[in-house]
């Protein structure tokens, strides 16, 4: 693999250590580790069925390792369900099938972000206060306009900012996005992408994004991580995320040429 020597000295919020996952008799995942910086963009990069979706996964908890796990440095090890609670209360994740009730309005969808701020049976309407969260959320994605449209009757564009919205609602010190942008124009792209990047440049977020598009990738991330055949085959800054690197990862060769 292709490291920076900055990898060495890096502030990792969260790292994924020596991780295997195995589905249906088949590896998906092999013996990766790596880490992610509080305050900066990791673009995961790779071709399709890499396993960046599984890898994504593996740190929000829904696909239990074979071997290997995931550590911060404030909770150790997470290993137990109370570890993985804390993880999760701090983490928002940005589903590659946007997840949404469709029978919802946007506002409601938006709301469910906050579904932790409360008791699960609560049958008490939402507070002002949340609404309002909610509503500056949908306006950061440029779609107050439909709050109080079922998702349903929204284009899978809008219903992926929606998504987007719902996870950017609880304020997270973590974000996963799973292609987050896939099924948006590419100026509107870039600018929830700028958006997504000023929470970690200003607030401090740990911000991870599997981006398909590598202009993307590269206008937004400070480090990549690129994923072949489960085997991380590059981990270095975007700089070095040069053409051939990227034909690299991208081509059944990378293992070879980078590892
Ligand atoms: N539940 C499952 N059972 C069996 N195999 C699975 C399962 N989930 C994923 N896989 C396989 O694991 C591999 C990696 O899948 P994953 O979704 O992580 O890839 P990806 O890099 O995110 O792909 P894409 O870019 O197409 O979304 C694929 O070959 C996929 O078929």
């Amino acid at each position: 693999m292709l490291v920076s020597p900055r990898s060495h000295v890096l502030d990792f919020a969260l790292t994924v250590e020596d991780v295997d996952v195995e589905r249906s008799g088949r590896r998906i995942l092999d013996s990766v580790s790596t880490g992610f910086e509080r305050g900066r963009v990791t673009a995961i990069v790779g071709p399709s069925g890499a396993g960046k979706t599984t890898l994504i996964n593996v740190i929000n908890g829904l696909v239990v390792p074979r071997r290997g796990g995931v550590r911060t440095p404030e909770i150790g090890a997470l290993v137990e369900a109370t570890q993985w609670a804390r993880l999760r209360r701090a983490t928002s994740t940005i589903f590659q099938d946007n997840s949404l009730i469709g029978r919802l309005s946007a506002l409601d969808n938006v709301l469910l972000g906050l579904a932790e701020t409360r008791h699960p049976l609560s049958l008490a309407p939402w507070s002002s206060s949340a609404r309002e969260r909610a509503a500056r959320s949908l306006r950061d994605v440029r779609l107050l306009d439909r709050a109080f449209e079922r998702v349903e009757k929204l284009s899978g564009g809008e219903r992926q900012r929606v998504g987007v919205a719902r996870a950017l609602v609880k304020n997270p010190r973590v974000l996963l996005g799973d292609e987050p942008f896939s099924s948006l124009d590419p100026l509107l792209a870039r600018q929830l992408g700028e958006n997504l990047r000023s929470l970690a440049t200003r607030d401090g977020v740990t911000v991870l994004l599997v981006l398909h598009q590598t202009s993307l990738a590269r206008a937004l991330a400070d480090r990549i991580v690129g994923v072949n055949a489960g085997h991380i085959v590059f981990d270095g800054p975007v700089e070095l995320f040069d053409e051939e690197t990227e034909a690299a990862i991208f081509a059944g060769a990378a293992r070879g040429a980078l590892t």
